[in-house]
C-alpha cells in the first residue's frame, strides 16, 4: 500500500488535503504518474496550513501528521520533488511559475502561502529599511525625561520609546503588564510633540488589534494612560488631547470587501495614516499580516506590541514570533543607533557588528511585570510555564501562591465543593437588569478548558452550566444568559470573541447586550445575531485578548495534542486576581512539554 493510502486509511489527512495528492496524481496520469513521495508531501502542505504552519518541513513531518509511520528519507523526499514538475524551486523557477506547490530552504509550500510570506518579508523590510526624520532628539529631552524619569541601562520601556523615534519599525513585547500599552502611549506623544515641534501636523495614528474584544480592551486600556499622563506636570495637555482614544480591528482598519479576500486598502490603496499600532500581534496570522504590512504607506511607522510566549494565531502563522527571533535576543543597538539615541538614553549597549540583520535594534523586549496584585502571584508560575519547567510549576502550583489555587486531578469542576463558587457568581446575572452591570459583571468569572467539544470541552460545559442555572426546559435565550460571538458581523459590529448577556425587557422580549456604542451597549434581537454561542466557558483559544477577574482552568484528564506550554501561560494569564487550576499533574505535565511550535520561513527570510 502506497504511504498515501496508509496515510488516509488511518484518518491522518483531511478530504481536502487527500483531494489536492488525488487530483495530481490524475493530472500526471498522462506522464507517466506521479511519485507517491510527491503526493505525500502535498496533502502534508495542504494540511500544515490547515494546522497553523506555514508550509510541511521535510525534516520534521510529525509536526504535522502524528500517523505511525516510517517518513521517507529527507534527501529522497526532495530529490522526488524537484524532480517533479508541480513542484517550483526558489529563487525564480520561470518553467514552473503555474505550478501549485514550491519547495524551498528545505519546506514544501503551498504556492500561495509561499507568497505571502514572501510579501511579508519583502514589506517588512521595506518598512524598516525606512529611516523617519529623526528632528532634535536634544530637544525632546525635557519630555522624554518626565515620561521616563528612571532613564538607566535597564529601563526597557524608555529604550522602546527612543527607538520609536528613529524607527520605522518596531516591535514592543512582552508579558502581560509590562507596561506596553503605558509605553506606546508615550512613544505616540513624543511623536505628535516630535512633529508639532518640527511645525508639522499631529501625526495620523491608528489603533488596531486582531478581534474586537481586543481592540477594545486596547482603547480602554490607552486611555487609562493618557489620563496618567495628563497628571503628570510639565506635559502639555494639548499633546495629550492628540492622542487616539479609539481602537478598531484589523478588518475594519484595512477595509473588507464583501466575498472577497482582498481589502480596500493594499498597497495600491495605502492605509491613511503615519503611525499605525498593532496590539496582540500574536494572534495575527501570516495572510493578514501581509496584507496588513502591504498596506502601510512610505515613510509610515508601524509598530507592533505583543506577548510571543502566547498561543501563536489558529491561522498559519506564528508571524509575531519568527519577526521576534529575526530580530534577534539581545537588547545591544548597532552602534550608530546608539549614539544617536545617547541624547535621550545616556550609555545603552553596543552590538560589535553595525550589520546584525536588518531587522537588529527593532524590537524591545519588556520583562519587568508592574501590575502587581497584592492578591495575585501569578510571576513565578508564568516563568515556569513559559520556560516550560514541568518540575517547578508542579512545586509552585503545590505550594501555594497567593490567589493561585490548585484544585488537584479535580476533572470536573461543576461538580463536588467547586459547583457552588462557580454557580453563585453566573446566578448573580440572573438578578441584574442593568446591561452595562451585567456585561461589568460576566467579566468576574470565567471556566476556560482546553477542548471544544467532549465531556471536558466548552459546550458540553456551557450546556451544563446553563441547566443549572435556567433548568431543562430553558428558553434558549434566558434572562443572565452569556454569549460569544463566533464569526465577524460588520454589519452588526460584532466580532469573533465578543460577549455578549441576554436580558428580558419589561415586557418579556430577549435583548442580547454588547459592550460599545454611543450608550456604552448596544442591543440586539438574539435571532438576528451573527454565529454565537455559549460563554460561561471557553477554550482558551477563544479568551486570548481577553482578561477576567476570577479564572477557573481546567485540562482534560488525558493528554490532548492541543494542550501545549503556550496553552497555559496564555490560559492562566487571563486572570486578574483569582486563578483555578483543576487538572491532574499528567496532563500537566505533558502540557510543558509541548512546544506550540509553528513551521514557517519567515525568520530566515527576515534574517540576512
Ligand atoms: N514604568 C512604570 N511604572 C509604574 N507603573 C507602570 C509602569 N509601566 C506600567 N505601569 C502600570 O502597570 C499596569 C500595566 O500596564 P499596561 O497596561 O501598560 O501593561 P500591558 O503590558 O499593556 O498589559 P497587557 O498585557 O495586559 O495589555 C498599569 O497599571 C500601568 O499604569
Amino acid at each position: 500500500m502506497s504511504l498515501l493510502d496508509a496515510l488516509l486509511r488511518q484518518g491522518a489527512l483531511r478530504p481536502v488535503d487527500h483531494a489536492l495528492a488525488q487530483s495530481l496524481r490524475r493530472l500526471g496520469q498522462q506522464d507517466g504518474g506521479t511519485d507517491d513521495h510527491v503526493l505525500v508531501a502535498a496533502a502534508l502542505a495542504s494540511s500544515a496550513v490547515a494546522q497553523g504552519h506555514a508550509g510541511l518541513d521535510l525534516a520534521r513531518p510529525h509536526l504535522v501528521c502524528a500517523a505511525p509511520v516510517e517518513w521517507p528519507a529527507v534527501g529522497e523526499w526532495d530529490a522526488a520533488l524537484r524532480a517533479s514538475r508541480w513542484v517550483a524551486q526558489s529563487p525564480a523557477d520561470a518553467a514552473s511559475a503555474q505550478a501549485p506547490l514550491v519547495l524551498e530552504a528545505g519546506m514544501l509550500y503551498l504556492r500561495r502561502y509561499r507568497e505571502y510570506e514572501r510579501r511579508l518579508a519583502h514589506g517588512l523590510r521595506r518598512i524598516a529599511a525606512a529611516a523617519p526624520q529623526a528632528g532634535d532628539l536634544q530637544a525632546l529631552e525635557p519630555l522624554f525625561a518626565l515620561l521616563f524619569p528612571d532613564t538607566g541601562d535597564d529601563d526597557r520601556q524608555a529604550r522602546a520609546a527612543a527607538l520609536a523615534l528613529l524607527r520605522s519599525l518596531l516591535l514592543v513585547t512582552g508579558g502581560p503588564g509590562t507596561g506596553k500599552t503605558t509605553t506606546i502611549t508615550r512613544v505616540l506623544l513624543l511623536l505628535i510633540a516630535q512633529a508639532n515641534r518640527a511645525g508639522r501636523p499631529s501625526p495620523r495614528i491608528a489603533l488596531a488589534a486582531p478581534t474586537g474584544r481586543a481592540a477594545e480592551r486596547m482603547a480602554e486600556s490607552l486611555r487609562t494612560a493618557a489620563g496618567q499622563l495628563r497628571a503628570i506636570d510639565g506635559v502639555d495637555p494639548i499633546l495629550c488631547d492628540a492622542l487616539p482614544d479609539t481602537a478598531s480591528t484589523l478588518h475594519r482598519l484595512l477595509g473588507t470587501i464583501p466575498d472577497s479576500p482582498r481589502f480596500r486598502h493594499d498597497a495600491d490603496h495605502p492605509l491613511p495614516f503615519d503611525v499605525i499600532v498593532v496590539d496582540e500581534a500574536s494572534m495575527v496570522d501570516l495572510p493578514l499580516m501581509c496584507k496588513l504590512v502591504e498596506a502601510v504607506p512610505e515613510g509610515a511607522r508601524l509598530i507592533l506590541i505583543g506577548d510571543r510566549d502566547q498561543l501563536p494565531s489558529v491561522e498559519a502563522g506564528d508571524v509575531l514570533a519568527a519577526i521576534t527571533d529575526a530580530a534577534g535576543e539581545g537588547d545591544a543597538l548597532p552602534a550608530s543607533l546608539a549614539q544617536a539615541l545617547s541624547p535621550l538614553l545616556g550609555v545603552v549597549p553596543m552590538l560589535e557588528t553595525e550589520n546584525a540583520g536588518v531587522l537588529s535594534g527593532h524590537r524591545v523586549q519588556l520583562r519587568r511585570g508592574y501590575r502587581q496584585s497584592q492578591s495575585l502571584d501569578l510571576g513565578p508560575l508564568a516563568d515556569a510555564m513559559r520556560a516550560g519547567d514541568g518540575d517547578d510549576a508542579m512545586r509552585l502550583l503545590r505550594s501555594g501562591l497567593a490567589g493561585v489555587s490548585f484544585h488537584e486531578d479535580v476533572t470536573d469542576p461543576l461538580s463536588g465543593a467547586s459547583r457552588e463558587a462557580l454557580l453563585s457568581s453566573w446566578r448573580a446575572l440572573l438578578d441584574l437588569h442593568d446591561p452595562a452591570l451585567a456585561l461589568q459583571h460576566a467579566r468576574r468569572l470565567r471556566l476556560l478548558t482546553a477542548l471544544r467539544d467532549g465531556a471536558q470541552g466548552a459546550n458540553v460545559l456551557n450546556q451544563r452550566i446553563e441547566e443549572a442555572l435556567a433548568g431543562t426546559q430553558r428558553d434558549p435565550y434566558f434572562h443572565g444568559r452569556l454569549l460569544l460571538v463566533t464569526e465577524n458581523s460588520y454589519r452588526h459590529g460584532l466580532f469573533n470573541g465578543d460577549i455578549g448577556v441576554c436580558q428580558h425587557d419589561a415586557t418579556g422580549i430577549p435583548v442580547a447586550w454588547f459592550a460599545g456604542g454611543e450608550a456604552g451597549v448596544r442591543g440586539f434581537h438574539p435571532a438576528s445575531l451573527p454565529a454565537h454561542t455559549g460563554a460561561f466557558a471557553m477554550t482558551v483559544h477563544k479568551a486570548q485578548g481577553s482578561e477576567f477577574d476570577s479564572v477557573w482552568l481546567l485540562l482534560p484528564r488525558q493528554d490532548a495534542r492541543t494542550l501545549s506550554r503556550e496553552l497555559l501561560y496564555t490560559a492562566i494569564t487571563r486572570a486578574r486576581s483569582q486563578l483555578h487550576v483543576c487538572a491532574g499533574e499528567d496532563a500537566l505535565r505533558a502540557a510543558l512539554v509541548r512546544h506550540a511550535e509553528r513551521v514557517s520561513g519567515l525568520a530566515w527570510r527576515l534574517r540576512d
